[in-house]
């Protein structure tokens, strides 16, 4: 409120020399200052930090830095005197993995480092997050704006302690920094250290604090609505997630999106994240957080063979399936969050599990393991095996689209016996099988029957027949190529529950990109059984 008065009285006297100065050379500086200070007022009366438009990067536009140039050089100003000033370090520690400091300089870097710091929460609004590039410098980095004497949100404030406890359970040290490193990160800090000891008072945790940095200090605006917090006992959120990672899925892709994950994520929910490694029976691992942890969401991070682990894993329990898209191909992800996810997929991902949109689908039971999309034998399953986990580092994608063509040229013909929702066995020679829950158009050997409906209850079946080494590319080309009227096509296809596949011999089969094998398969659909976050 004090502040808001300062602004509002500066405003006005601007406006009114602004005035004054009609005709005069001053008019058009006095203009730009009155403007800049009168956006500041504003967004001091509405607590309205975002006007200064800080990126998640911590950057501040340059048009911005331009616009409120009068009131951002006053305060570079004041705080350089100030920090001149100090008689207390950039930064202390305040317990073992969390300390707290006043806006960090790239002179600074060395002893973050020294320290083990590797994430730094920002809660300035004003500044440039930092002058170097917190990514460039291997660190994590997360801004939460709140302007100078004010207090976080209670969301603000619930965000910032889902992030500093997912950078904990990251093993990671944490820096939270304003400018000064007197009020804004204390506020965050003192409300940490009261939600992990629950019986400490306002009084204690901040003592605590004033015991390191002893410049530490609450306003009387922003020690009230701590205390209404610590009263209230509202300092994290009420949801929790938990993810699941394949850490090497799409060539690591969770080490590039990390930083955005989390720091989007914890806007909504306490995280509890757990990698899987090799050998993990992912679908074990799943179960078991379920009941350790009995999170309101489960997220799945990695290719479809990991999502379709973590699914099975949880799809017997009342729990909400969130998707990150961090494989090769993605293919539910493009069939749930559409196409928007093929460009940007992290973002599509985590806003779709932002927004708490639910949507029940279909899933496959195949031999007692769960699949989402699709089992493949012939054309279908070479291509996984030719697509192995060195192809796709080197090439992405096109290590499908590689495998193949490699096996349409090779033109292997099958043979196996068949039978659809338990009627009489057929004998079935052919190139290609696949039994599809849900697949995008670029799954084209599952689109006899158009893309599949991934809630319709049924499994939609492709099979390609034997054609002449050659003619094989024209009956591919005819699953993605407008039908032509009149034509009769070869491929069959069919619609059912349940599928019962015979081999002569052990064969090898792809569900869902993970290449496994077995003399016979039986698929049966099981209806609505996974409630799946999706977009708005
Ligand atoms: N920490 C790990 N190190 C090495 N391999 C792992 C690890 N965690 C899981 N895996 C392996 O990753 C495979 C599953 O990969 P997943 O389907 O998630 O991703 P992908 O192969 O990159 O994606 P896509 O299926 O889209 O090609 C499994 O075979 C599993 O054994």
């Amino acid at each position: 409120m004090k502040m808001l008065k300062y602004y509002l009285f500066a405003s006005l006297c601007l406006a009114a020399l602004t005035i004054h100065s009609i005709g005069s050379w001053l008019m058009l500086p006095l203009a730009w200052f009155t403007v800049s200070i009168s956006l500041v007022t504003f967004a001091y009366a509405t607590n309205y930090p975002h006007i200064f438009r800080k990126h998640g990067t911590g950057k501040i536009p340059w048009y911005i830095t331009w616009l409120f140039w009068p009131y951002l050089g006053c305060v570079h100003l004041y705080n350089a005197i100030e920090r001149g000033r100090d008689v207390v370090d950039a930064f202390q520690p305040l317990t073992d993995n969390l300390f707290v400091a006043c806006r960090l300089f790239p002179s600074d870097v060395d002893m973050l480092k020294a320290e083990g710091i590797e994430a730094i929460l920002d809660v300035t609004a004003e500044f440039d997050g930092l002058n170097w590039s917190a990514e460039q410098q291997g660190l994590h980095y997360l801004n939460i704006p709140v302007l100078d004497h004010q207090a976080p949100t209670s969301e603000q404030l619930a965000h910032g302690m889902a992030w500093i406890a997912a950078q904990h359970e990251l093993k990671r040290k944490v820096v939270v920094h304003c400018a000064l490193g007197r009020g804004r990160s204390v506020f965050f800090c003192t409300a940490y250290l009261l939600a992990t000891n629950p019986d400490y008072t306002v009084r204690e945790a901040l003592e605590k604090i004033q015991n390191r940095r002893e410049t530490a200090r609450l306003n009387k605006h922003q020690l009230k609505g701590l205390t209404k917090l610590h009263h209230s006992q509202n300092f994290t959120h009420s949801e929790q997630a938990a993810l699941v990672i394949n850490p090497v899925s799409g060539s690591g892709k969770w080490f590039t999106y990390e930083n955005d994950i989390v720091g989007m994520l914890t806007e909504k929910y306490n995280l509890s994240i757990h990698f899987t490694e090799k050998e993990t029976d992912v679908a074990a691992l799943a179960k078991q957080i379920m009941s350790d942890k009995q999170p309101n969401i489960i997220i799945a991070g990695g290719g479809d063979g990991t999502l379709a682990s973590v699914a099975h894993g949880v799809h017997q329990h009342d729990v909400l399936f969130g998707i990150l898209p961090l494989g090769t191909a993605n293919s539910l992800a493009t069939v749930l969050l559409g196409s928007l996810s093929k460009i940007d997929p992290i973002n599509r991902a985590c806003e779709a599990i932002l927004a708490g949109k639910t949507k029940p689908i279909d899933i496959m039971n195949c031999n007692g393991r769960t699949a989402l999309l699709a089992a493949a034998v012939g054309f279908g399953q070479e291509m996984i095996e030719k697509a192995g986990r060195e192809e796709k580092n080197n090439s992405g994608q096109l290590a499908y689209i590689r495998g193949l063509w490699q096996a349409v040229s090779e033109n292997k013909p099958l043979n196996f016996r068949v039978s659809f929702d338990g009627a009489e066995q057929s004998q079935i020679e052919c190139v290609s099988l696949v039994v599809a829950n849900a697949a995008p158009k670029t799954t084209i050997l599952a689109q006899g029957h158009g893309e599949p409906i991934y809630d319709d209850g049924k499994l939609d079946i492709t099979i390609l027949p034997v054609e002449p080494d050659g003619a094989q590319n024209l009956t591919v080309a005819e699953l993605i190529l407008p039908k032509l009227d009149g034509k009769p096509s070869n491929i069959r296809t069919e619609q059912c529950e349940k599928i019962n596949i015979e081999f002569e011999q052990e064969q090898h089969f792809a569900l869902d990109g993970e290449v496994l094998s077995a003399k016979s398969i039986e698929i049966v659909i099981q209806k609505h059984a996974l409630n799946v976050m999706v977009p708005n």
